[in-house]
């Protein structure tokens, strides 16, 4: 997932605030409330691991693109941007080392 897709999508998301709950799946999500929206993650997280363990890859993208999908409502909703868990992510590889590592490797 690239920035700039999940640029475009959190502002999608955040725009469903204001959105008929008839019109709009987030919406409907939104105004079900923060239960129904971690549900809705337990379940992704559950049709993931059966995916996983059937071994079939292109049910496991499906499903984990349900997932992140539904971890960005999340976010979204506790009105945090996935650019906060990307620069956690970045930090976490910063403090690996890999990325030194393997630019050492390439001199
Ligand atoms: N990426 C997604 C996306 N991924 C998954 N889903 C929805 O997540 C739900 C997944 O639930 P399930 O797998 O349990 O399938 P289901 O049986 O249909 O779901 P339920 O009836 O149990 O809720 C489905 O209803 C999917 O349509 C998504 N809905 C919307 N988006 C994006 O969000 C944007 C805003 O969506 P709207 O709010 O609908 O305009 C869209 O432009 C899309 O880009």
């Amino acid at each position: 997932m690239n920035n700039d897709l999940l640029d475009r999508l959190a502002a999608v998301l955040n725009e469903r605030k204001q959105a008929d709950p008839q019109s709009s799946y987030v919406a409907s999500l939104y105004a079900k409330g923060l239960d129904a929206i971690l549900k809705k993650v337990g379940e992704e997280a559950t049709e993931t691991v059966i995916a996983a363990k059937n071994a079939d890859s292109a049910q496991l993208i499906y499903e984990i693109a349900d997932l992140w999908f539904h971890t960005l409502v999340v976010l979204v909703h506790q009105d945090l941007h996935p650019q906060a868990v990307l620069d956690e992510l970045d930090r976490r590889f910063g403090l690996s080392g890999i990325e030194e590592k393997a630019s050492r490797n390439q001199h």
